[in-house]
């Protein structure tokens, strides 16, 4: 990894493509009960050996994600000037970090990559990108790394929302929204805010962390992937929308099309957490053809 030193120029949006949503059979997969605590997935309130951190988490984060402090994410960012580094090296940086968000896995995140996009891959044979977007989705985490200015959890992983609006109730531990700034503000604590109906996700400031990251650095750093894939690195934490169904009125018809993909990504980035590792040197090579198929040798990040 090289951290650069000048300010680079920013490139201009990587084409989109469009894929034809066929739905295909997964009927293969198997969803487990329990997650490795013996508990249900994204039970928050169980007693859990994870169940205080994970809480205090979402107080943090509830109370300190705010339009200003969004925009300001958003713009020191997407310069895009913290470092160059291939998609691969970023994989093995993440072996360093355990996600104190997540009620269903304490293991390193390399692990869940792996996980997510072998157990996509035995499904979706065929959706080589699909397989790719899997090992990806969770690199935005990198931001935990001294490098990458050593953000605090709050601003990295958990769920994320629209703000800007009212906070639904469908978030998980809504209540410690009570302690938002924004939560006072008329302009933003309307069904509506600053948004109007169906003005589509694009135009959303969403609550900053590794989605929208990795999101602009796949953008900006020309990944051929479809827009689909783009779509699901950048919403598959908001499980408010794609799971509760709320927020509905801020998407457009682009974002129908894309959350059918996002629904699907979602049961594996979920239920394949678990305690069985893959064995990283063994699957690798397929990982660095897909890298070298839709991805620049280096990238900017
Ligand atoms: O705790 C989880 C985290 O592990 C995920 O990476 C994120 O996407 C989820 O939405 C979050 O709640
Ligand atoms: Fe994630
Ligand atoms: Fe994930």
């Amino acid at each position: 990894m090289t951290i650069a030193k000048e300010k680079p120029q920013l490139a201009s949006g990587a084409e989109e493509k469009k894929l034809p949503v066929e739905l295909v059979s997964n009927a293969g997969f198997h969803v487990p009960d329990n997650n490795a605590f013996a508990i249900l997935f994204r039970d928050y309130e169980a007693n859990s050996e994870r169940k205080d951190a994970v809480e205090e988490f979402y107080w943090k984060q509830h109370i300190n994600q705010t339009v200003e402090f969004v925009k300001k994410m958003r713009e020191e960012y997407g310069k895009l000037n913290k470092a160059e580094m291939s998609v691969w090296e970023c994989c093995e940086l993440l072996n360093e970090f355990v996600d104190e968000s997540d009620p269903d896995l304490d293991e390193p995140q390399i692990e869940h990559l792996l996980q997510t996009a072998e157990a996509i891959r035995k499904d979706y044979p065929n959706e080589d990108w699909l397989h790719l977007t899997g090992l990806i989705h969770d690199l935005g985490k990198v931001l935990l790394h001294p490098s990458f200015g050593q953000l605090p959890q709050w601003a990295v992983v958990g769920d994320t929302f629209p703000v800007g609006c009212a906070f639904d109730k469908s978030n998980v531990h809504h209540k410690f929204f009570q302690e938002n700034p924004d939560n006072d503000n008329p302009k933003y604590n309307t069904k509506h805010g600053i948004y109007s109906e169906g003005c589509g996700l694009d135009n959303v400031l969403m609550s900053w962390g590794h989605d929208d990251y990795m999101y602009m650095v796949a953008k900006e750093n020309k990944t051929t992937l479809p827009s689909a894939a783009l779509f699901i690195i950048r919403y598959h934490s908001f499980y408010p929308l794609h799971r509760e169904e709320a927020y509905k009125h801020l998407m457009n018809e682009e974002d129908e099309e894309n959350l059918k993909w996002l629904r699907i990504f979602n049961k594996y980035d979920l239920y394949s957490k678990s305690k069985v590792r893959i064995d990283v040197e063994k699957v690798k090579p397929y990982y660095l053809s897909l890298i070298q198929k839709y991805f620049p040798a280096n990238l900017r990040w």
